[in-house]
C-alpha cells in the first residue's frame, strides 16, 4: 500500500466537492490524500449523453487507476456502466445522499402549480417519460450542461423548469434552488442514484479494506446492489427510462421479532411507452435477487429492452 492516497478526480464541481468529501473522511481517520485530476471526453463535449455513451465520464478515471496513475477512484455511481472492471474492485458504498430528483422552477413553483404548456428541460429519457407520465401537459425538452448551465436557463426564462439530482444540488451547496423535491411514487430516481463508488485496483487489498472500513455504508451498498441488479437485469445501460429505488425498511420476522428487510420498487417503459411499475421487499442479504425480481416483473409486464448508451 502507498503511504500517499492518490485518489483521482474529473475537474466539474461536482466530481470536486465528492472526491474532497471522500478525502476529508480518510484525512479524519488518519490517512493522507492527494486529490489528482483526470480530465475525461465527457467533460469536454456537449453532445447528448445518449449519444456519446454513459462510461464516457467515468473510463478515464478507472484507465487512470488501472494503470497506476491514481490508488483511488470516486464515482458518481448511477454513472458507472453495469459492467464491472475486473481489473478494480468496489471498495466502498460511502452513506448515501437523498436520492431523489428535485425541481429547480422559476417563481417557486411546484410540479402541480407549472400551468400545462410549461417546458420543463431534462436530457434524461427516465424523466421524460415519468413527467410526461403525470399527465400535467408539461413539454419536456431535452439539455445537457453542467448544473449552473442548466439552472441558468430556467433564470434566463429560456424553461419554466429543469429536473436534477438533488444529490448533486446537496454536493456543491445549492439545496436552495429546490422548488420541489419530487416524490419517489411520481419520479423514481435512476438505480443508484445519490450513491458514490469508491474503486480501486483488484490487487490492491490494504487499499481495499482500508476503504471499506472508512467509507462503506452497508445499508447504501444493498440498496444499490439491488437497484443496480434490477438496471443489469434488464440490459438497459441507462438510456432507457428505468428508475429504482430501494431501501432497508424495519419489518416483522414470522415470530413477530422485528427484522431489517429490503423492499425496492422499480419503473421501466414498455414498447408503447407506457409506464410499468414494480416492487418487492426481500432479505438484505439476497439484494441482487430482489432487484433481478423485480427486473423478471417488468420483463413480464412487457418492459421493452432498449438497450445502448446513455444518460440517466
Ligand atoms: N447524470 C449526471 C449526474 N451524475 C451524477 C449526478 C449527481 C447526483 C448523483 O450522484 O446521483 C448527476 C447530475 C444529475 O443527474 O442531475
Amino acid at each position: 500500500m502507498t503511504e500517499t492516497l492518490r485518489i483521482g478526480t474529473r475537474g466539474s464541481a461536482l466530481a470536486m466537492a465528492q472526491s474532497s468529501t471522500v478525502a476529508e473522511r480518510l484525512e479524519r481517520a488518519g490517512h493522507t490524500t492527494e486529490l489528482v485530476r483526470v480530465s475525461t471526453p465527457g467533460d469536454q463535449s456537449q453532445a447528448p449523453i445518449s449519444e456519446i455513451g454513459v462510461g464516457v465520464f467515468t473510463s478515464a478515471l478507472r484507465e487512470a487507476l488501472a494503470a497506476g496513475e491514481v490508488d483511488v477512484a470516486v464515482h458518481s455511481y448511477k454513472d458507472l456502466p453495469t459492467a464491472s472492471d475486473p481489473r478494480l474492485a468496489l471498495a466502498a458504498v460511502p452513506p448515501r445522499e437523498d436520492p431523489r430528483d428535485a425541481l429547480v422552477a422559476r417563481d417557486g413553483l411546484t410540479l402541480g402549480e407549472l400551468p400545462p404548456g410549461s417546458v420543463v428541460g431534462t436530457g434524461s429519457p427516465r424523466r421524460a417519460s415519468q413527467l410526461e407520465a403525470l399527465g400535467l401537459g408539461l413539454e419536456v425538452r431535452g439539455i445537457r450542461g453542467n448544473v449552473d448551465t442548466r439552472m441558468r436557463k430556467v433564470t434566463d426564462g429560456e424553461l419554466d423548469a429543469v429536473v436534477l439530482a438533488r444529490a448533486g444540488l446537496a454536493r456543491v451547496g445549492r439545496l436552495g434552488v429546490i422548488t420541489e423535491s419530487l416524490d419517489p411514487l411520481q419520479m423514481l430516481p435512476a438505480p443508484a442514484q445519490g450513491a458514490l463508488a469508491v474503486e480501486c485496483r483488484v490487487e490492491d487489498v490494504d487499499t481495499e479494506h482500508l476503504l471499506q472500513s472508512v467509507l462503506d455504508d452497508e445499508a447504501s451498498r444493498v440498496a444499490v446492489a439491488a437497484e443496480r441488479a434490477m438496471l443489469a437485469a434488464l440490459e438497459a445501460g441507462c438510456s432507457a427510462p428505468v428508475g429504482a429505488l430501494a431501501g432497508v425498511v424495519e419489518d416483522l420476522d414470522e415470530d413477530g421479532r422485528a427484522v431489517s428487510r429490503l423492499s425496492m420498487r422499480g419503473v421501466a417503459a414498455a414498447e408503447d411507452n407506457a409506464l410499468l411499475r414494480a416492487s418487492a421487499t426481500g432479505e438484505t442479504t439476497a439484494a441482487e435477487q430482489l432487484g433481478r425480481d423485480v427486473a423478471a416483473q417488468l420483463l413480464e409486464a412487457g418492459a421493452a429492452m432498449l438497450s445502448g448508451p446513455g444518460s440517466s
